[in-house]
C-alpha cells in the first residue's frame, strides 16, 4: 500500500485514492479532486488492482482527457490508448465505432456537430415544406436534443400539445434522414450507445467485466442520460468512483442534475461522501471571496474549504469607463506581468459571454501580447476547414448529403441552385442519396455536375494510394479551395488555417491506420475547441467561465462584472437561474491561484448596441476588506430607506464615483447612476443641452428608457 503515489497526499485524499469501494468524493474547488482521480488510476495499475485496459475514465473536456493521459504516462509505463479516458461523447463514439453494426450504422458514420445539425434540420424543413418561421430550426434542434437527453425516442414521446405533435413528426423524419445519410448528432451518440448497452445483456456484461473501475470527474454536471449510461457499465463487482462539487454545477441549462449525487450514494451503496477540505490552489483571500459568494445560495450540500497558503494579495477591482478601457487596462497589466518575468501561460482572462472576447482580443493584439481564445469559433468550425472536411466526409461516406450540399458548388463550378434543387427532388423521389442522384444528372446541367462527379471520383482514387495527410493536402488543392482563397484578398488567414489542417492530419495518430480518415473526422467533430495551433508559444488564455472549469492559473482577470452580463440577464427572472450564475462566479474566482482582478465597465458594446450597465450585484456580495479598488474612490456605504425593487434583499448600496466626466448637463452626465421617485434606479444613457432646456435619457432598471426634462424631473444622483 505504500506506493510512491500516495506520498504528498493528505489523509482524506489518500483514503479516496485507495478506497476499495465505490465512492463519491464531494469537495470544493482546488481540493485535489482531479488529482485524486488521476492518482487513483495510477495507483490501481501500480498495485496490480487494475490493468490499463480495465479503466474507464470520464472527463469533462477533451483537453482534460489529454492532460490526464499525459500525467498517467509520466507516472507509469502505459500506452494511454489502452485506457478508455475521454468525454462522454468521445467514449460513446468509441463504443459505436466498435459496434456500429449492432445499431445499424455504417462503419464510416460521421458525427454532426451543432452547426451541421442545424443545417440538417433546415434542409429537412425545406424537404417537408414546413416554414422555418412556424418551426424555428433552433427550437426544433433543442426539442430533439433535449428529448434525447432524457432518453426518449420519437416513437415513445407523448406530445403535450399540437405543436409538439408536429415537432415529434419532424424529429422522426430527422432521425430517418440521419440514418439514411449515416450521420449521428451529439445527443444521438449518447442515446444510441446507451440503447446498445441497455438492450444487450451479453455486451453489457462484457464491458462490465472489462472495466472493473469506472471513474468520473466533474460528476455534478452529468445529466440523466449520462448517469444511466454510466450505470450500464456498473455491474455488481465494479467500483464507481465519482468526484464533484455541487457548488460548481453550471450546466443545469443542459439538463445536468445535482440530484445524481444523491442517487449515486444509494445506487452504489457508497456510504457517506468522502470530503476533501484543504484547498491547495488559492490564497486565503481568494478562497474567502469564493466562500462568501457561494454562501448566498440555498440548498447546498455543504462543505468546508480552507487553505494554509497564506493571505496573499487583495482582490483588485477595476472600473473602466468602457469595455475598451477595461480591455486596455488588462492588456497593460498583462504587459507589466510579462515584464516582471511572469509567463503569459499563467495568465487567464475570463468572461461570461463569448461576445466579450472581441474587445479583449483587440487590446491584447494592439499591445503585442500573444493570446489564445478557447471555445470561441473552434478551429474545426471555421468555414474553410468545414469546406475541406466536407470533401473528406463525402469521400468517406457518399451518402453524406450535408457534405455534398456544402461543396457541390464550392468553389463555384457553375452548378446553380435550380440544378441542386433538381438533384434533391430526384433523390427524394428515388430514395437515393444526393450523390447517387448527382451521378445521374442529364440535360443542360450534365456537364457542370459531371465535372464535380469526376472530381470526387478522382479524389476517391487518390484516397486509395495516398497517405492520409497527403490526401488532405491533395483534396485542398484539387478541389480548388486553395485557388479560391488565393484569389480572395482576405484569404491569407484561411490559407494558413488550411495548411494547419494538413499539419493536424500529419500529427494525428489513428488507432487503426486503415481508418485514419474516419477517425480524424470523428476527432474533428468532437474536439472541443482547444486546438493549439500555435502550441509551444506562451500565450494568455482567453475563455468563458464555463470553459475554464477544472483549470487553474496564477493570475486571473475576471471581466464584465455587470448587471445583465454577469449575472446574465436571462437569469434575472428565476432564483434558480441566479443561483447558477453564482456558482459560475464561484468557479471563476476559484480558478485563480495567487492574483485575482475583477473588472467592469460603465458602457459596453454588445451585439451591436451600447449598454450602460450597473455594476454586478455580486460585487456587493464580496467582503469589502478583501477588495482593493484600483481606480475607484473609497466606497461610501449609506443605508437606504427602501431598497430598489429589483435588488435582492440584503443588497447594500454603494456610491460609485465616476472617472473624468465627458459631458455635464445640468449637473448630470452620461453614465451616471440616478434615482427617480417614480421610476427608481437608472443610469443616464444620453444627454442634450440647448438654451434653457436640458434633457437626459435614463435607462431605468425597471421602467426602461425614458427621456426626462431636467426642469421637471426629480432626478437625484446616487
Ligand atoms: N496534497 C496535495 N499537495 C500539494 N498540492 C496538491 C495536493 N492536492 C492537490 N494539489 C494541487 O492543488 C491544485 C488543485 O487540484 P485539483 O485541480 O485536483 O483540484 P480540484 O478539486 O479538481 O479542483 P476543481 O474543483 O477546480 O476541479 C492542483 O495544482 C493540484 O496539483
Ligand atoms: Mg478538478
Amino acid at each position: 500500500m505504500n506506493s510512491e503515489f500516495l506520498a504528498g497526499l493528505n489523509p482524506a485524499q489518500r483514503e479516496a485514492v485507495t478506497t476499495p469501494h465505490s465512492a463519491l468524493v464531494l469537495a470544493g474547488a482546488g481540493s485535489g479532486k482531479t488529482r485524486v482521480l488521476t492518482t487513483r488510476i495510477a495507483w490501481l495499475i501500480r498495485e496490480g488492482l487494475a490493468s490499463p485496459a480495465g479503466i474507464l475514465g470520464v472527463t469533462f473536456t477533451n483537453k482534460a482527457a489529454r492532460e490526464m493521459q499525459t500525467r498517467l504516462t509520466a507516472m507509469l509505463p502505459v500506452n494511454p490508448k489502452q485506457m478508455w479516458i475521454g468525454t462522454f461523447h468521445g467514449l460513446a463514439n468509441r463504443l459505436l465505432r466498435l459496434h456500429h453494426r449492432d445499431v445499424g450504422l455504417p462503419a464510416t458514420f460521421q458525427i454532426l456537430d451543432s452547426q451541421d445539425q442545424l443545417a440538417a434540420i433546415k434542409r429537412l424543413l425545406k424537404t417537408l415544406q414546413l416554414s422555418d418561421e412556424t418551426y424555428p430550426p433552433r427550437q426544433v434542434m433543442s426539442f430533439i436534443n433535449g428529448s434525447k437527453e432524457k432518453g426518449l425516442r420519437a416513437d415513445r414521446f407523448a406530445p403535450a400539445d399540437h405543436f409538439e405533435v408536429k415537432l415529434t413528426e419532424i424529429w422522426r423524419e430527422y432521425d430517418r434522414q440521419c440514418r439514411r445519410e449515416g450521420v449521428v448528432d451529439f445527443a444521438e451518440l449518447l442515446l444510441a450507445s446507451y440503447e446498445l448497452l441497455s438492450g444487450n445483456t451479453a455486451l453489457r456484461q462484457h464491458y462490465q467485466s472489462r472495466f472493473r473501475h469506472i471513474l468520473v470527474d466533474e460528476f455534478q454536471d452529468t445529466n440523466r442520460l449520462q448517469y444511466a449510461w454510466l450505470k450500464c457499465f456498473a455491474g455488481d463487482d465494479n467500483t464507481v468512483f465519482a468526484v464533484g462539487d455541487d457548488d460548481q454545477s453550471i450546466y443545469a441549462f443542459r439538463g445536468a442534475e445535482v440530484g445524481n449525487m444523491r442517487d449515486f450514494l444509494s445506487d452504489y451503496a457508497a456510504g457517506e461522501p468522502i470530503r476533501l477540505e484543504q484547498n491547495y490552489r488559492s490564497t486565503s483571500r481568494i478562497l474567502a471571496a469564493a466562500n462568501a459568494v457561494i454562501a448566498n445560495n440555498r440548498g447546498r450540500l455543504g462543505k468546508t474549504l480552507w487553505t494554509d497558503a497564506g493571505e496573499g494579495e487583495q482582490i483588485r477591482v477595476y472600473r473602466g469607463w468602457s469595455d475598451g478601457e477595461e480591455a486596455e487596462f488588462i492588456a497593460e497589466e498583462a504587459r507589466a506581468l510579462k515584464r516582471e518575468g511572469v509567463s503569459l501561460a499563467d495568465v487567464a482572462v475570463l468572461y461570461r459571454s463569448n461576445a466579450q472576447s472581441r474587445a479583449l482580443e483587440h487590446a491584447l493584439f494592439q499591445a503585442g501580447l500573444s493570446y489564445r481564445v478557447y471555445g470561441g469559433l473552434r478551429f474545426f468550425e471555421r468555414q474553410e476547414i468545414k469546406h475541406a472536411l466536407a470533401y473528406l466526409r463525402l469521400l468517406a461516406n457518399p451518402a453524406d448529403d450535408n457534405a455534398l450540399l456544402r461543396i457541390i458548388n464550392l468553389p463555384a463550378r457553375g452548378i446553380g441552385a435550380r440544378t441542386v434543387d433538381g438533384i434533391q427532388m430526384a433523390a427524394r423521389d428515388s430514395g437515393d442519396s444526393l450523390w447517387q442522384a448527382a451521378c445521374q444528372v442529364g440535360g443542360r446541367a450534365a456537364a457542370s455536375v459531371g465535372r464535380f462527379v469526376l472530381l470526387i471520383e478522382e479524389l476517391r482514387t487518390a484516397a486509395d494510394t495516398l497517405g492520409f495527410a497527403e490526401l488532405v493536402s491533395h483534396v485542398i488543392d484539387a478541389s480548388g479551395l486553395t485557388a479560391m482563397y488565393q484569389a480572395d484578398k482576405d484569404g491569407s488567414e484561411r490559407l494558413e488555417n488550411l495548411s494547419e489542417l494538413v499539419n493536424a492530419a500529419v500529427s494525428f495518430v489513428p488507432d487503426d491506420p486503415a481508418q485514419a480518415m474516419v477517425e480524424f473526422l470523428a476527432h474533428a467533430s468532437l474536439e472541443s475547441g482547444d486546438h493549439e495551433a500555435a502550441a509551444g508559444e506562451e500565450a494568455i488564455t482567453l475563455m468563458t467561465v464555463h470553459a475554464a472549469k477544472g483549470l487553474e492559473f496564477d493570475s486571473v482577470f475576471l471581466t464584465g462584472l455587470e448587471e445583465g452580463l454577469f449575472p446574465h440577464e436571462q437569469s434575472f427572472a428565476d432564483p434558480d437561474g441566479l443561483e447558477e450564475e453564482r456558482r459560475l462566479l464561484y468557479v471563476a474566482i476559484t480558478r485563480a491561484r495567487r492574483r485575482l482582478t475583477l473588472s467592469y465597465a460603465q458602457t459596453r458594446m454588445l451585439h451591436g448596441q451600447t449598454r450602460y450597465p450597473l455594476p454586478s450585484r455580486f460585487l456587493d456580495e464580496l467582503p469589502p476588506e478583501l477588495l482593493h479598488p484600483i481606480n475607484i474612490e473609497p466606497v461610501v456605504r449609506k443605508p437606504v430607506e427602501t431598497a430598489a425593487p429589483w435588488a435582492p434583499t440584503g443588497r447594500k448600496t454603494r456610491t460609485p464615483v465616476r472617472t473624468a466626466a465627458p459631458e455635464w448637463v445640468g449637473g448630470f452626465r452620461v453614465g451616471q447612476t440616478v434615482t427617480h421617485p417614480k421610476f427608481g434606479l437608472g443610469v443616464i444613457t444620453d444627454a442634450e443641452a440647448g438654451g434653457g432646456e436640458s434633457r437626459v435619457e435614463v435607462n431605468f432598471q425597471d421602467a426602461g428608457r425614458k427621456w426626462l426634462d431636467l426642469r421637471y424631473a426629480k432626478l437625484s444622483a446616487v
